[in-house]
């Protein structure tokens, strides 16, 4: 369903709708505890907005094509519930298998978001081993770190926890710095496209564009639906498409005002 002019559009997960196209296709799961900013992260990247309304997340599929190294690129991206809060805990495997990266998210102003990340890497690690995947390119990113004043993670445990795990590491805000974002997002897909590409990230959607985006709800029994079955119309997406317009409102209006 089209959203909004300017292609943001509401699709189903792209793992069902995927037909023969000419691009090469990135997966990225986003994983971390409840409200470190995984959302804002991922739509800052895709829109280059910040979110600073707070609306929990049950589960989105986000994408858009990206230049990457001068190739166009369908970066797919996974932004997961909070791993303390879900009720499935399928999630987080079903997401690792899916995806080619895994992106694992705490907050320099929670502790307890920090202490989930080893066991989560063993998760993922786990998650990939049992369903037969290589292992995935992993970074950890540290975000939140504008708020100084409320820190409870030292700078220095990101790097060594990232050292010890052999993942590339970031500490970044949202909120104030949408190239820090940005980077660390397009050095993973650079990392991807380097990489032989699988049989599931060969192509991407045929209805996609070089400006378009879209969104689509990863509700558990949905995901193999036919593209061609309307979704149904869940608080989740309602509020997720606010969250869209909003954020996209506000940059039409930007670019109108120039
Ligand atoms: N100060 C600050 N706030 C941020 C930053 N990133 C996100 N936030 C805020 O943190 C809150 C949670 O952000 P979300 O992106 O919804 O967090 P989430 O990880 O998706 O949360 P769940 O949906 O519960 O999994 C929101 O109020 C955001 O505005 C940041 O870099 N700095």
């Amino acid at each position: 369903m089209r959203l909004m002019q300017n292609m943001i559009t509401i699709s189903e997960y792209p793992s069902t709708s995927e037909g023969p196209g000419p691009h090469r296709v990135v997966k990225i799961a986003v994983i971390g505890g409840s409200g470190v900013g995984k959302t804002a992260l991922v739509v800052r990247f895709l829109t280059r907005r910040f979110i600073g309304d707070y609306e929990r997340n049950a589960g989105n599929l986000y994408s858009r094509e990206v230049q990457v190294d001068g190739e166009q690129v369908a970066v797919q991206v996974q932004d997961t519930p909070g791993v303390e809060m879900s009720s499935n805990a399928d999630h987080v495997p079903r997401s690792v298998q899916w995806a080619d990266a895994v992106v694992l998210v705490y907050s320099v102003a929670d502790r307890s978001s920090f202490d989930l990340m080893a066991g989560l890497h063993r998760r993922v690690e786990a998650a990939r081993a049992a369903g037969g995947a290589p292992p995935a390119p992993v970074i950890l990113l540290a975000n939140k770190s504008d708020l100084t004043h409320l820190r409870r993670v030292e700078p220095q445990q990101g790097p060594l926890l990232a050292a010890a795990l052999g993942c590339s590491f970031y500490e970044l805000s949202a909120s104030e710095d949408y190239s820090q974002v940005h980077g660390a997002f397009h050095r993973l897909c650079g990392e991807l496209t380097k990489r032989p590409a699988s049989s599931s990230s060969s192509s991407s959607s045929s209805s996609s564009s070089s400006s378009s985006s879209s969104v689509a709800s990863n509700g558990n029994s949905e995901k193999r639906r036919s593209p061609l079955i309307p979704r149904p119309k869940s608080p989740n997406m309602q509020d997720l498409k606010r969250r869209f317009r909003q954020a996209l409102s506000a940059k039409v209006r930007t670019a109108t005002s120039v």
